[in-house]
């Protein structure tokens, strides 16, 4: 059976809107652990990988933090980058250098952005790779954003041109995975999905870390496989 384009869009809604409550009902210190794992990993993969610039995100709506690896980048010399809301084309990116004493102000959606004309802008051709905030993925490296399209737009390119950089990767909290997501055809597929446990690379078909039913049969709302229940106290 095929699924008509509305009921498409509102069960990407449903489905959305799902995830986005479970992301925001960890706890801070769940997403201390959750932001510090992904932290490791993302270096391991920015250090093999030698990336020099770097396209990140600062957290939003329960997103997992990349603070952790921001600050282990800077120590080895990797440069990031910060999205910023193109002033006239609608919903496209623009990514602006990001350091320590970088000025930020919120942009009409609420998050914090690089203020233009002080900032060095870098085309998102030009990053090595971009780390991409996921509302949910699926093992095939299907993604679902916020919704608004600026990922899928800014990077349309690499459906023409799949091998062209940056290499995308989408990042998030393990409970954001599902089976498999309803997809769109401008949706731009990702390169890697990095969680606090898990490394996804669909075009090879290989996934590193636990099972994927030991991730996906979640205890209660919370971002914590079964197997590691005993091992901490959740809220109820
Ligand atoms: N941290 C982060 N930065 C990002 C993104 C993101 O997903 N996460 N984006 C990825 O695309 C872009 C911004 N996209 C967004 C798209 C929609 C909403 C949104 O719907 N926000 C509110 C409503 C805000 C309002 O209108 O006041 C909501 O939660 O309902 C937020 C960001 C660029 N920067
Ligand atoms: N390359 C594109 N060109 C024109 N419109 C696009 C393109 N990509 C996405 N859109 C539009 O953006 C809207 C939102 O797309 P979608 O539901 O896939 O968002 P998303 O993937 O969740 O968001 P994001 O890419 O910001 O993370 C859709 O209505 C779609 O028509």
């Amino acid at each position: 059976m095929t699924t008509r384009p509305s009921s498409m869009k509102q069960e990407r809604r449903r489905l959305r809107r799902e995830l986005r409550l479970r992301r925001r009902a960890l706890s801070g210190r769940q997403q201390r652990e959750a932001a510090r794992r992904l932290g490791h990993q993302l270096t391991r993969l920015a250090s093999q990988s030698r990336f020099r610039h770097v396209g990140i995100y600062l957290p939003n709506d329960g997103e997992i933090d990349l603070r952790p690896f921001v600050s282990e980048a800077r120590r080895r010399g990797i440069h990031v980058y910060l999205p910023v809301l193109h002033p006239i084309l609608g919903n496209l990116l623009w990514f602006f250098r990001y350091e320590p004493d970088t000025r930020l102000i919120p942009n009409h959606l609420g998050i914090p952005e690089p203020r233009r004309a002080e900032n060095q802008r870098r085309p998102a051709w030009a990053l090595d790779a971009v780390f991409m905030p996921l509302v949910g993925f699926d093992h095939r490296g299907e993604r679902l954003g916020m919704g608004g399209g600026f990922y899928d737009r800014t990077f349309a390119f690499k459906k023409v041109e799949p091998n062209r950089p940056p290499v995308l990767i989408g990042v998030a909290h393990d409970c954001q995975e599902m089976d498999t997501l309803p997809t769109q055809p401008w949706d731009v597929p990702l390169n890697r999905i990095v969680t606090p446990t898990r490394r996804v690379d669909p075009k090879n078909h290989r996934i590193e870390g636990p099972e994927s039913g030991a991730i996906t049969r979640w205890f209660g709302r919370a971002c914590i496989p079964e197997s590691r229940q005993g091992r901490l106290r959740l809220k109820r």
